[in-house]
């Protein structure tokens, strides 16, 4: 694992930019003010990943919503998913007759979004529809609908802007992508 907290060590090039992420959050932002207008949805961030991007989003979005979270894991430490989806904490608010619109950071297999849509479907919602920043097709194990995203990217491991890399560099302003070697150090820990 890293042992130096350079972040020059561990990201092998920058994805996206501060100005690429806010213009990401802008055009987003205005879309969803139309889609939403008249209505008052329950923005539900998964934690912990989308906590950057919701603050932004939301803040680009003239709608008058709520706010709430879930917190679900499939990941832990591991760069690849468990396959198992865990509720870890729930949501405060009811969506029984809710438009609910889910923001993630990433959809990679699907399994994560796939989970929260089913869970919050079933309990009721008058709408579940999801935002997600990144949208990484090529891995999908899922079939899952997005209805709205910022950028597709390749099968590489992104960090930053609330995608960490071991739990580490969630704060990172921008996106970068992981160095190759560490992808291996992860994966024959
Ligand atoms: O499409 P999937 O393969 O399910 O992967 C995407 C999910 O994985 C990451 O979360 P993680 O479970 O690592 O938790 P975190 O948000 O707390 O980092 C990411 O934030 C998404 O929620
Ligand atoms: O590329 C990624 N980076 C961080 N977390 C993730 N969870 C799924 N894919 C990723
Ligand atoms: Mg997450």
């Amino acid at each position: 694992m890293p042992k130096n907290d350079n972040i020059n060590n561990i990201i092998d090039h920058k994805l996206f930019t501060e100005d690429d992420i806010h213009a990401m959050c802008v055009k987003l932002g205005r879309q969803l003010t139309t889609d939403y207008a008249g209505k008052k949805p329950l923005v539900v961030g998964a934690l912990k990943g989308a906590i950057f991007f919701l603050t932004d989003l939301v803040r680009e979005m003239d709608v008058k919503e709520e706010i709430d979270f879930l917190d679900v894991s499939s990941y832990g430490d591991s760069l690849e998913s468990t396959g198992k989806v865990k509720l870890i904490s729930d949501l405060v608010t009811d969506v029984q007759g809710r438009d609910v619109l889910i923001v993630e950071d990433i959809v990679d297999t699907g399994l994560t979004l796939k989970y929260m849509k089913d869970l919050l479907k079933k309990r009721g919602a008058r709408s579940v529809k999801c935002c997600v920043l990144l949208n990484k097709e090529s891995r999908r194990r899922v079939d899952v609908e997005i209805e709205y995203y910022g950028s597709t990217v390749h099968n590489e491991f992104v960090v930053g802007y609330g995608l960490d890399f071991m739990g580490y560099y969630r704060n990172l302003r921008y996106i970068g992508v992981l160095k190759a070697e560490f992808i291996k150090l992860a994966n024959n820990k």
